[in-house]
């Protein structure tokens, strides 16, 4: 397989590439280019430069997963990513501290005119009293976003005796609170009482625009604003003329609306400090950035779901070890259910039951559908497309968590409507090495190992249908691995589940069916 590095990234992840792939490091694509080369390759990493657009995801044809080295995936088109069955994953703590220490240096240098300073000074001029500055100790730091940079610039600013007031409604005031930060209600609050005002949320539909000209008019005229997060949630026209008019005292960006640019009204202004979106720019972040964008991808590319993975379902915190040893499991219930059901319906109905019911079991919920759709839809599937193509079709997932199960420490019950009536299977996992076994099928508890090749029977409960099946299999050179049954109440209904060596042709089956007693067979590929 191929990878594309449109960006510089760090050898070390590069290095971590080319252990199992093919990469190709092309730096300064077009966008017409990019469009170009992409159907080439399965695996691309990028940082903020390149856009990967919905035109470019088009033309990817084998891509499967997008790593982005850093945070911000706002140049991604993840739902046409998504839509396509493309991963897309990031660095999300790669380079936290390295944006946080930019927005402190950004926040004295304005305070300080330390650029300006430093120009006057190599340009001949001692000129001690055209830059004096204010102090940031005792004013107010105010915090648009309390997320992991938001945190970190926290932390420092109250290292510096700031006062930190923080507007983020995803955050509790208790989580604040044990930071020694102060909630505010409203980003208008952050604008009105902060001396600087820091911005730290990504962008999005909804921070776009979100300091504009009605914002900044609440700012103090002493107030400074910084932002280290993107380009496009200030509106730089706005800000240019509040700045202009003294309407706030100074600016520090590292971030532009378009880039890259040289050329900005505001980069004539003498209050203004800018840096060329260097937040990420440490050695220590782009070496953790590439290895991890690395990782991300190759896992992508080996079909796990790599943790940090945006538009997939990634069991996360407590358990998630635990639950994803579930995923293969949940995916041969998907494929049984499927193989098993007369017209399935629309409405899929799981059950999680014992310690599994106590976690995060969204891959568990797609492992299972995608199963179930394997056989109905062309399109490869994956954890990217499958809830996408579920929905398409109008499946109707429904599921429920009990920590109480009877029988089996862990047990995962997948049911689905089918003539009137319903279909159920059920599974768990047992012993040292968490092996799958399906324990309920076609109406009875059964148990075995499930295998790629199997043959499920109904039978009437009556002597010597063990012995039908093993001859008839044997006569056309069928090898049983195992077998087990289930049965109601002596002499009524029988099920059987029988693994095999080979596929069960369609003849076999039909043979079966004509001896009396054999109600239904049916073969079957789980894997
Ligand atoms: N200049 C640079 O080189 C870098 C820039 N960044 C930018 O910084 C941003 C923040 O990074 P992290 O802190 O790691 O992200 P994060 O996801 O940990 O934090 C973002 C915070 O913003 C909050 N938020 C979202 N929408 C909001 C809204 N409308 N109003 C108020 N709060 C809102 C969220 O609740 C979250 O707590 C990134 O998205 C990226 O764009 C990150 C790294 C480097
Ligand atoms: O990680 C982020 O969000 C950044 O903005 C850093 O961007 P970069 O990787 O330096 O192009």
């Amino acid at each position: 397989m191929r990878v594309l590095v449109t960006e510089r990234l760090a050898e070390s992840g590069i290095e971590l590439l080319r252990r199992e792939f093919e990469v190709d490091v092309l730096l300064g694509l077009s966008p017409g280019e990019l469009v170009e080369k992409i159907g080439e390759y399965d695996g691309l990493i990028v940082r903020s430069a390149t856009k990967v657009t919905a035109e470019v995801i088009e033309a990817a044809g084998r891509l499967k997963a997008i790593g982005r080295a850093g945070i911000g995936v706002d140049n991604i088109d993840i739902e046409a990513a998504t839509k396509r069955g493309i991963l897309v994953a990031n660095a999300p703590e790669s380079n936290t501290v390295a944006a946080a220490e930019h927005t402190l240096g950004l926040m004295l240098a304005v305070a300080r005119r330390i650029p300006a300073a430093d120009a006057s000074l190599r340009r001949g001029e001692w000129n001690r009293s055209a830059f004096k500055g204010v102090e940031v100790a005792e004013k107010t730091l105010g915090l648009v976003g309390l997320g992991h940079v938001g945190s970190i610039v926290a932390r420092g600013a109250l290292g510096m005796g700031m006062r930190v007031l923080a507007y983020d409604p995803y955050v509790s005031e208790e989580r604040m609170r044990s930071m020694n930060v102060e909630r505010a209600a409203s980003l208008e609050e952050v604008l009105e009482e902060a001396d600087f005002v820091s911005l730290h949320v990504p962008r999005t539909p909804q921070t776009t625009g979100m300091v504009d000209e009605e914002a900044l008019a609440r700012m103090k005229p002493t107030a400074y604003l910084i932002n280290v997060a993107r380009g496009g949630i200030v509106d730089e026209t706005a800000l240019y003329n509040a700045l202009k008019q003294g309407e706030i005292a100074g600016a520090a960006l590292d971030v532009f609306a378009e880039e890259p640019t040289t050329e900005s009204p505001l980069f004539t202004l003498p209050n203004v400090v800018v840096t060329p979106h260097l937040g990420a720019s440490t050695a220590e972040a782009q070496d953790r950035a590439g290895v991890t964008a690395a990782e991300q991808v190759a896992a992508a590319l080996r079909g796990e779901v790599p943790v940090h993975a945006i538009n997939a379902p990634v069991p996360a915190g407590e358990g998630a070890e635990f639950v994803s040893q579930f995923a293969g499991l949940c995916e041969t219930l998907g494929r049984l259910l499927y193989q098993l059901t007369d017209r399935p319906g629309s409405h899929l109905r799981i059950e999680y039951r014992g310690e599994i019911g106590a976690y995060d079991t969204r891959l568990l919920d797609v492992s299972v559908q995608k199963g179930l759709l394997t056989r109905m839809v062309h399109e490869p599937l994956n954890y990217v497309n499958t809830p996408i193509l579920a929905k398409e079709r109008g499946l109707k997932v429904e599921t429920s968590k009990t920590s109480e199960s009877s029988d089996y420490t862990n047990l995962v019950v997948a049911r689905i409507e089918s003539n009137g009536g319903e279909s159920v299977v059920s599974g768990t996992l047992t012993g040292p090495r968490m092996q799958p076994r399906l324990v309920e099928a076609l109406g009875h508890t059964l148990d075995i190992v499930p295998e790629r090749h199997m043959l499920f029977i109904r039978n009437r409960d009556v002597p010597g249908m063990i012995g039908k099946v093993g001859t008839i299999l044997g006569e056309h050179g069928i090898n049983i691995g195992n077998m087990a049954v289930g049965r109601g109440e002596p002499g009524s209904r029988a099920a059987m589940a029988v693994t095999v060596d080979e596929p069960v042709p369609q003849e076999v089956i039909e043979n079966l069916l004509k001896i009396p007693g054999f109600e239904d067979a049916r073969a079957v590929t789980l894997y």
